[in-house]
């Protein structure tokens, strides 16, 4: 699903105005339609509702929601916010059929203004995609009081004091909702910490806008959904055999960090990769035979950390560098005989590896195309510089992918895949029980698996990122996020599996 700016939604809407063709205020009818069904589906009429009306559309939304909710008997209040500001024409004309029952009131300030019930769901519907600049005066002052409430907060298309696709300066006016309804696709904002924050739980409601626009629109931002990575996963043959899956190699490991590469070779046998070996520092032989059986083990000539790559790298489809390797100058001057030598099979470079890389800028420009590389935003930053908002990481995240014709995996709450053509993918499953040591080796494990079965780089990332968070899940479900551990993952991995075939 692509994500739209502000000024293609815009677009969108006129096109399909003009194209279908529907009048302005019945899109807006359709959309508040939308909202309502989807509120009355999920608020039992007992629910009072507190509607918070600015001067634009947004505001024209929340009038219409109220006529209807009011139409269906709910108990509606209405306030418009700072009403000496110009108002658009179908906020005017649902302010006209709005039925006179429903209370009113006009807010020039919120002093004196009492708390709405505790048990009652405020819409926010102050100010949508068309905020041009930072909420001040009564608007923040009606933000402020929002954010004080005890009310479950429901905020039209986006909260307000956010922008759509821009940052917006720490600490300016922004409400925090609980839950946000998003016409037709979500925002770019969801997906990143700062302004993410705000949006809470987030759902988006069609309103037929022009499938023709939306078809050709072009967009460097997509949602990894599920059907994405649903059209991804190959089943597996009747007649195959394990050498038709692959062998996966992966490079790792040092003394008291074992845990890390074992938990990644779990993770690529559960991919279903045909054969995996493991290349450790000696110290790791007996740990590794132990912890995973099914995996074969190869040592460096050094007890305790890596010096050197196998020399018959060609017959390995994919190699995993990096959990719990070490930042020994040994390793890095393995890494770099490697770049610098015969272009080796597909790579995922991880943790320490990445670090390895961040610290030699000579040895970046060996790297070998189409590799794929998954850094935290820690590592990222060592690697791509210092960002000034969660915008111009993306920027930089491109900028890389493009120079060093490479994948990375953004990793966060919304892990972000960019690809050299610069285009993004953000991540939709996972959760925040995932955020503990070892998930980042496991996600390793799964695309060195995955890539060694013969998934192309961006096949690799956008399955493999999925059924990562979609294991965390599932894991969570049955765990809880707290006690959630990375070796949960891959015990979860194979019911991700099953589920992400689940035709619904
Ligand atoms: N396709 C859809 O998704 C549909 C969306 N709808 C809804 O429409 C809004 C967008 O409506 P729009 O009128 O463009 O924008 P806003 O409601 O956000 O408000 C714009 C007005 O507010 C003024 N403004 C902007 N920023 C501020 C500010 N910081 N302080 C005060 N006033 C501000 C702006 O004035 P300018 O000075 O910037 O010119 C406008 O007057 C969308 O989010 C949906 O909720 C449709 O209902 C259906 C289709
Ligand atoms: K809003």
């Amino acid at each position: 699903m692509k994500i739209l700016t502000a000024a293609q939604t815009r677009d969108a809407d006129a096109y399909t105005i003009a194209q279908e063709p529907i009048s302005s205020v019945n899109l807006m009818e359709r959309a508040a339609g939308a909202l309502v069904k989807w509120l009355e589906k999920h608020y039992s009429p007992d629910k009072p509702f507190y509607i918070f009306c600015g001067p634009g559309n947004n505001g024209g939304d929340g009038l219409a929601a109220a006529r209807l909710l009011h139409q269906d008997g709910y108990d509606v209040e209405v306030f418009l916010v700072g009403t000496n500001q110009k108002t658009s024409p179908d906020f005017d004309q649902n302010l006209q059929r709005l039925p006179q029952e429903i209370t009113v009131s006009h807010l020039e300030t919120t002093v004196g203004v009492s708390d709405v019930s505790p048990l009652g769901v405020i819409l926010d519907g102050l100010f949508g995609s068309g905020l041009s600049r930072p909420l001040e005066g009564i608007y923040a002052e009606a933000v402020a009081y929002i954010n004080r409430q005890d009310a479950t907060v429901v905020a039209i298309d986006i909260p307000s004091g956010l922008f759509a696709d821009a940052p917006i300066q720490e600490g300016s006016p922004v409400v925090e909702a609980d839950m946000t309804l998003s016409f037709e696709q979500p925002k770019l904002a969801f997906f990143l910490p700062a302004s993410g924050a705000f949006v809470g739980e987030w759902h988006v409601l069609p309103i037929g806008l022009h499938s023709e626009f939306l078809e050709q629109v072009s967009s460097p931002y997509h949602v990894l959904t599920k059907e994405k990575a649903q059209s991804i996963l190959k089943p597996r043959a009747k007649f195959s055999h394990k050498g038709s899956y692959g062998h996966a190699l992966l490079v790792g490991g040092s003394y008291g960090k074992m845990g890390a590469v074992t938990l990644a070779a779990h993770a690529a046998l559960r991919t279903g990769v045909g054969l995996l070996t493991v290349q450790v520092p000696q110290t790791g032989y007996g740990i590794l035979q132990t912890a995973v059986p099914e995996a074969m083990a190869l040592t460096d000539d050094l007890d305790r950390h890596l010096s050197r790559f196998p020399e018959d790298l060609d017959r390995f489809q994919c190699l995993g560098i990096g959990p719990g390797l070490g930042q020994h100058e040994d390793s890095r001057l393995a890494l770099e005989t490697l770049f610098r030598g015969q272009l080796p099979p597909p790579l995922v470079l991880d943790a320490d590896a990445l670090n390895l890389l961040a610290a030699d800028r000579t040895i970046r420009q060996h790297l070998p195309p189409d590799s794929i590389l998954t850094p935290h935003p820690k590592e990222f930053e060592r690697l791509m510089g210092p960002a000034t908002h969660d915008f111009h990481r993306l920027q930089l995240l491109q900028d890389f992918c493009s120079e060093h014709s490479c994948y990375v995996v953004l990793k966060g709450a919304h892990s972000c895949i960019g690809s050299p053509e610069g285009t993004l993918y953000f991540n939709t499953t996972g959760n925040p029980g995932m955020a503990t040591g070892g998930t980042g080796d496991v996600l390793t494990g799964i695309l060195t698996g995955l890539r060694a079965q013969g998934y192309s780089p961006l096949d690799t990332c956008l399955l493999g990122v999925y059924l990562h968070g979609l294991a965390g899940d599932l894991a969570a479900e049955q765990e809880g996020q707290a006690s959630l551990i990375a070796s949960d993952l891959y015990t979860y991995l194979g019911a991700a599996f099953k589920k992400l075939a689940e035709k619904e």
